[in-house]
């Protein structure tokens, strides 16, 4: 189970956005938060930025989609050269049907969980997605506590994608830091989005290092 980091630009400078990118070249992938006043309280960017921020940088963009009719919207992420475009499960009305063709765009395709969310209804679904990723805040904005209460699902989660072969990427999002990364790599999460906790340090490079060590520490 390889470490990955995923820095999310919701914390960073949103006016040098091509600057914040290459601010963090030992990154794994770039988290970016699309956000749409509707599925959550909050509006943030879409795809104009993703494509050319697409342009900007070769690290992958991984695309959280917090849009309501994901169904509709998320096939243009992976046309606009998204490499992982995630999709809420409470928004989207035919998963299977834009799980695949996310897929077939070129794309990885993930599935985001709320944290009262179960991930047991969704285990049959795990054969459509190559990331599931379990919210430990409540969707909308960086900067909030990272929840406890959701580390059981992760434990959960990390168990089910073992029965169906270990393939599955585990993504944890919210108050990932590092107090709190051990607790997730513990439970068994691989992919790490932390946004204050790497654009909110004074060396971003450094906080994804120790980040890192810290999430590998934890599962050695
Ligand atoms: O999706 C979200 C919030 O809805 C996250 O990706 C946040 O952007 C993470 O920020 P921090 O909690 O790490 O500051
Ligand atoms: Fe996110």
């Amino acid at each position: 189970m390889a470490v990955q980091i995923s820095p999310s630009i919701l914390a960073a400078d949103f006016a040098r956005l091509a600057d914040e990118a290459a601010a963090v070249p030992n990154a794994d992938w770039l988290h970016v938060d699309v956000m749409d006043y509707h599925f959550v309280p909050n509006l943030t960017l879409g795809l104009p930025v993703v494509e050319a921020l697409r342009k900007a940088t070769d690290t992958p963009l991984d695309c959280h989609l917090m849009i309501a009719d994901p169904d509709r919207w998320a096939p243009q992420y992976a046309e606009a050269g998204a490499g992982s475009v995630t999709i809420h499960a409470e928004a989207a009305k035919a998963p299977i049907r834009t799980l695949r063709e996310i897929r077939s765009l070129g794309a990885r395709a993930g599935l985001a969980l709320n944290p009262a969310t179960a991930v047991e209804p969704y285990e049959d679904l795990l054969g459509e997605v190559d990331m599931l990723l379990l919210m430990t805040v409540e969707p909308g904005f960086g900067g909030q506590k990272f929840l406890d209460v959701v580390l059981p699902k992760v434990r959960r989660a990390r168990e089910l994608i073992g029965r169906h072969g270990g393939r599955v990427w585990l993504q944890v999002d919210g108050g990932v830091d590092a107090g709190t990364i051990e607790r997730c790599a513990e439970a068994g999460a691989d992919v790490f989005v932390a946004g204050s906790a790497v654009y909110g340090a004074s060396d971003p490079v450094a906080a994804i290092d120790a980040l890192r060590a810290a999430a590998n520490r934890a599962i050695s």
